[in-house]
């Protein structure tokens, strides 16, 4: 985690383009830049494209055309083996989790601190905290196919935010969880905005869009973005 000065971009894409094989573009023209510390959604009818805009930004793809630049790199001149260091800086929430099936809901959360070098001591002292926040107390020790789809949603989007990424990319991450989880998980999101991670986060949901009106949200129709909307006002507070 290197958090940059607000303002700065985290990312740009300018004029790009995605195709997968030789198929149709399913990205077309996509040009916009997020300033380091912004928090948007990503909206869009299904089929739309933001789960593939979503791969562009953590690297899963290469563009078909355009450019992407991301933390100040040009993805296309960038080494094939420099890429895992930025994927690093970089917290993704997937739509079909990706969690690893023979470790713990802890070991699961546990493993970029593991990675990154942080003390075992450090980890069983913040990663039940966290497990704790998401409503994930008792089940630490389960392994994912113990867990039903919003448990494991939940461990996926502690494991993303474990490490404080640079950007955090979260595709449909309250997808699979009750109004009130969804809202809890949001909150955990705004409170890790505040410490300067750049955060994006698609959804069809209509509700959790207009509850968090005052976000900036980037709008895909057929693959192009149509709508770039500013932030709104600020949130009420709370009664
Ligand atoms: N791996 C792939 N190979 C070929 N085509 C793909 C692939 N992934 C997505 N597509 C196509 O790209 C287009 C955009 O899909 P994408 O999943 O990015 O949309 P989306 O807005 O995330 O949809 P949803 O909200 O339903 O998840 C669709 O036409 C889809 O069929």
């Amino acid at each position: 985690m290197r958090h940059r000065p607000r303002g700065e971009n985290i990312i740009r894409f300018d004029s790009v383009g995605l195709r997968y094989g030789l198929g149709p573009e399913v990205l077309q023209d996509i040009s916009f830049a997020l300033p380091s510390g912004s928090f948007h959604f990503l909206t869009g009818p299904s089929g739309a494209g933001k789960s593939s805009l979503l791969r562009l930004m953590y690297l899963g793809l290469r563009p078909t055309r355009g450019r992407v630049v991301l933390f100040d790199r040009d993805i296309a001149s960038t080494k094939r083996y420099e890429l895992p260091a930025l994927r690093r800086r970089i917290g993704v929430v997937f739509q079909d989790f990706r969690l690893l099936d023979h470790l713990t809901a802890l070991d699961n959360v546990a493993l970029p601190l593991r990675v990154r070098g942080v003390k075992e001591s450090e980890i069983r002292k913040h990663v039940p905290e966290l497990l704790s926040w998401v409503g994930l107390a008792d089940q630490l020790g389960a392994r994912p196919s113990t867990l039903s789809g919003g448990q494991k949603q939940r461990v996926a989007i502690a494991r993303a935010v474990i490490g404080r990424p640079d950007l955090l990319l979260a595709d449909e991450p309250t997808g699979n969880v009750d109004d009130h989880i969804a809202m809890r998980l949001m909150y955990l999101f705004e409170e890790l905005n505040k410490l300067g991670t750049t955060i994006v986060v698609a959804t069809h949901n209509e509700l959790l869009v207009q509850r968090f009106a005052h976000l900036p949200r980037l709008h895909l129709e057929h693959g192009t973005i149509t709508r770039v909307r500013d932030q709104g006002p600020p949130p009420e507070p709370a009664p």
